[in-house]
Parts: structure tokens; C-alpha cells; sequence
């Protein structure tokens, strides 16, 4: 199964990834995690790798070659600009050369790529690139893959949504991720994808998650579950660290649970 995590910036979705990257895996599940974010830099520190050398964006000659074959295929009157990038119908994890791939202990990470210059354009050939990707990669059985999104909604525009199986949307207890969360359950059912719900996140109390809940229910946006909030992962934050929370974990089982049923 292939699921995508959005939400507001900040919200937690690296959090959240890492936390259900352990989960699974200890459940002997391989892990591969995309990171499909181009502005966040820190994705592989949260699982605790080296960043891959190289990102898929590398391997099609960098972002200008992609833009020029997507300029192309508009001339050509091709509505959708799909990239013809990768020769074969499918790839697996094992088709990749290993410098695309970094791994550890089950949890593999890909990257589409980053923004690298200032004026480099328009993050839309990433978008492509992550969504033609999504459309040709197989998985094997006991292969899990989780794609971390880039803020907010614009990701809906480039349909990267029609590569996954479900979509989990992280809600921080703030009314502009509530209001995220109910545009993404919006936009997850145009795309034919599965809506799986929504994970609230950095929870403080009882009263928080009372208010978050009812603010959900109200547009009728399911919740998954709910994760504290935990200063043992502001710290590996800051430290740069992997976010590690015996609690947290332990909250992120029964949403593994109804997600992956
Ligand atoms: N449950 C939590 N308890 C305490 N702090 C948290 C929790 N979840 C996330 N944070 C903190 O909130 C900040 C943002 O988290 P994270 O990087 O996971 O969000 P994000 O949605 O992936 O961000 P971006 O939009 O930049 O990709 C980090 O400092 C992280 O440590």
C-alpha cells in the first residue's frame, strides 16, 4: 500500500512518517519512505540515515532537463505533461541503483529532490517527477510505502494523489489545520484516492483534543487517532535527531492499525 501524509506545514508529517516507519517495521514491514517535500531538508536525520546521494530529480539530468521535456510535451499539445522518464512499465526497490537509495534497519528513503538555488522556478517539476514516479513504482508483498508531502494543498494540483493508495492528513490543534484537513479530505476524493483520516497531533489535553475533534466533526472529517504533544521530540528536533517517544509510539499502533487494516 502506498500512503501519502499532507497537512499544514509544521503540522508533524515527519513526525508522524518516522513514528509509523517504526511501527511498521517492527512489524517486519519494509519501509520506503519518499520524501516528496522539496523544501524540507531534514527528512532523512528524522529516520535516522545518510541523505541518498542522489535524487530521482539527479538521475533525469536535474530539474532543468525535466522542465524542458514537460515544455516540450505542452508544444507537442500533450495536455498532461507526463514524462516519459523512465523507460519501464514498473520498477521495485531493487530495480533502484543504490545511490538513490539510503537505508537503515528496514527503512529505506528516496528523494525526489530539493530546492537547491534561489530563482531555480517553479517546484511543479518535482511534482510531476514524484507523481510519475508514484504511478510506475510496484511494490512486493510486505513493502509499505509512505510519501511525505509538501505543505498545504498545492500537491492536489499535480495530481500526485492519483499514484497513492490513501491519504492521511496531520492535524496540529490550529483552525488553519483544521481547515487544511477538510480541503484535503476534499481534494483526496476527487483524486480517487482513499481518505484514510485525519492524525491529530502535538496534542497538549484533553479539552485540546475535545475542541480539535469537535471543530472535525462538525465538516465531518474522520480522526485516525491522536498523538501528544511530547518534549522529547521538540528535543531531537532541535538536536537534529531522530524523534524517539516510548508514548508517542505506543499512540501511533492503534492509527497503524486502522489505516493499514
Ligand atoms: N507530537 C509532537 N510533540 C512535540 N513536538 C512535535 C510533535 N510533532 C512534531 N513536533 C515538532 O514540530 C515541529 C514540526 O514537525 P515536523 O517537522 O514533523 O512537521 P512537518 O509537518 O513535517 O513540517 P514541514 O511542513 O516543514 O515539512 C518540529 O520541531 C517537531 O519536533
Amino acid at each position: 500500500m502506498k500512503i501519502c501524509v499532507c497537512g499544514k506545514g509544521g503540522s508533524g508529517k515527519t513526525t508522524i512518517i518516522k513514528l509509523m516507519a517504526d511501527v511498521l517495521r517492527d512489524r517486519g514491514c519494509k519501509v520506503i519512505v519518499l520524501d516528496s517535500d522539496e523544501s524540507n531538508p531534514a527528512l532523512y536525520r528524522a529516520l535516522g540515515l545518510s541523505a541518498p546521494p542522489c535524487s530521482l530529480m539527479e538521475s533525469l539530468g536535474g530539474k532543468r532537463a525535466v522542465q524542458e521535456k514537460m515544455r516540450a510535451a505542452m508544444a507537442r499539445g500533450e495536455e498532461e505533461p507526463a514524462l516519459s522518464i523512465w523507460q519501464q512499465d514498473s520498477m521495485s526497490l531493487k530495480d533502484l541503483p543504490s545511490d538513490y537509495v539510503a537505508e537503515n534497519r528496514g527503512i529505506y528513503l528516496i528523494q525526489t529532490g530539493k530546492i537547491e538555488r534561489s530563482m531555480e522556478g517553479c517546484a511543479c517539476p518535482m511534482g510531476v517527477v514524484t507523481r510519475e514516479f508514484l504511478k510506475k513504482f510496484s511494490l512486493h508483498t510486505g513493502e509499505i510505502m509512505l510519501v511525505d508531502m509538501e505543505a498545504g494543498i498545492e500537491h492536489f494540483g499535480r495530481g500526485i494523489e492519483t499514484g497513492v493508495d490513501g491519504v492521511v492528513c496531520v492535524v496540529e490543534p490550529s483552525y488553519e489545520s483544521v481547515l487544511i484537513a477538510q480541503n484535503v479530505m476534499k481534494l483526496t476524493s476527487s483524486s480517487g484516492a482513499s481518505f484514510k483520516g485525519c492524525v491529530l497531533n502535538k496534542v497538549m489535553d484533553e479539552d485540546q483534543e475535545m475542541n480539535l475533534r469537535s471543530l472535525l466533526d462538525e465538516s465531518k472529517v474522520p480522526v485516525i487517532g491522536r498523538i501528544g504533544y511530547y518534549q522529547e521530540i521538540q528535543k531531537a528536533s532541535l538536536a537534529g535527531m531522530p524523534p524517539t517517544c516510548d508514548r508517542a509510539t505506543a499512540e501511533m499502533v492503534p492509527i497503524v492499525d486502522r489505516i493499514f487494516k
